[in-house]
């Protein structure tokens, strides 16, 4: 596949280690305005960096846009003009609803819009993803991709505010959660090095038990809570404190944020 990253910032830079790491590409082009900062990635072979988005279109069939919101238009307006048949564009941008992108472009385009994580960078990324009509023929590859560097879904796109929450700025609420126990285990008598190996790896070893039997989390819970054991304690102690109360009222704000945002 001959991919463009159009913005490679934060996400699109998780995005190109990703394609790289897993060797998902037959070309790459990652563009920004200032290269300095990406210049690195050309060691990579079959890598191009350039600030030339026109070019970058020219050269490939897949093109991701991952730019900031306010800047996408200038950008689609720029290439719209190269757009082909053989071209399918999925925007990360958050927000940035498919018939704002068919207003400027064409509804004559494949377009996906597509939510993943930072995770990306390791392969791991929850993506989600929708598409205007003409995408539906196409959305395939987008699939392709995504499952290669992670796990994805289609959803519907007044979804895709809700799963930004959950699954991109998600990563965020986790790595606190993670951090949080991490502090924790300095407290009971672990060095920093191995309190964040225990809270990473215990993370890891929670999730992989949901995804691998497909079962519910308080299965797994009545399996370590011991009749008047020590994590039944804590789990309670946790609860009255607030912890998934805390989450849900935190999931909630940033939604209502979301939404502010993309109605600006
Ligand atoms: N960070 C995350 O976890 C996630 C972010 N998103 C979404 O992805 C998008 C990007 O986010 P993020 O990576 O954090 O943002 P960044 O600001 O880190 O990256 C955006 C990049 O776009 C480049 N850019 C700006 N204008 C142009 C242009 N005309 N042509 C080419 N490149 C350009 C910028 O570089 P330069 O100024 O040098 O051109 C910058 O590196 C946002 O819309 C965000 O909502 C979605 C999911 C997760
Ligand atoms: O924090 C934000 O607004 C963006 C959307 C998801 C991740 N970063």
């Amino acid at each position: 596949m001959k991919i463009a990253i159009i913005g490679a910032g934060n996400l699109g830079k998780s995005i190109a280690k990703g394609l790289i790491v897993n060797n998902a590409f037959t070309t790459l082009y990652l563009t920004k305005r200032n290269t300095e900062a990406i210049k690195s990635y050309e060691e990579y072979s079959k890598v191009t960096v350039t600030s030339d988005n026109q070019e970058a279109v020219k050269n490939s069939d897949i093109l991701i846009f991952a730019v900031q919101p306010q800047q996408l238009e200038r950008i689609l307006e720029e290439i719209k003009d190269l757009l082909t048949d053989k071209h399918v564009l999925i925007s990360t941008i958050t927000g940035f609803k498919i018939d704002r992108i068919e207003a400027i472009v064409g509804k004559d385009q494949f377009i996906i819009r597509a939510m993943p994580n930072t995770a990306i960078a390791v392969g791991k990324s929850m993506t989600c993803m929708c598409s205007n009509e003409k995408g539906e023929k196409r959305i395939a590859i987008a699939e392709a991709i995504f499952n290669r560097l992670g796990t994805s879904i289609i959803i519907k796109e007044n979804k895709m505010q809700a799963a930004t929450v959950i699954c991109a700025s998600g990563i965020a609420f986790w790595m606190r959660l993670i951090r949080a126990t991490t502090q924790g285990a300095v407290q009971l008598g672990f060095d920093a090095k191995d309190a964040q190996q225990l809270a990473m790896n215990t993370c890891l070893g929670a999730a992989s038990l949901l995804v691998e039997s497909g079962k519910h989390p308080e299965e797994e819970i009545d399996k370590v809570t011991t009749p008047k054991g020590c994590t039944i304690e804590g789990l309670n102690e946790m609860e009255h404190n607030g912890l998934s109360s805390s989450l849900i009222k935190g999931l909630q704000a940033s939604f209502k944020k979301i939404n502010n945002i993309s109605e600006q």
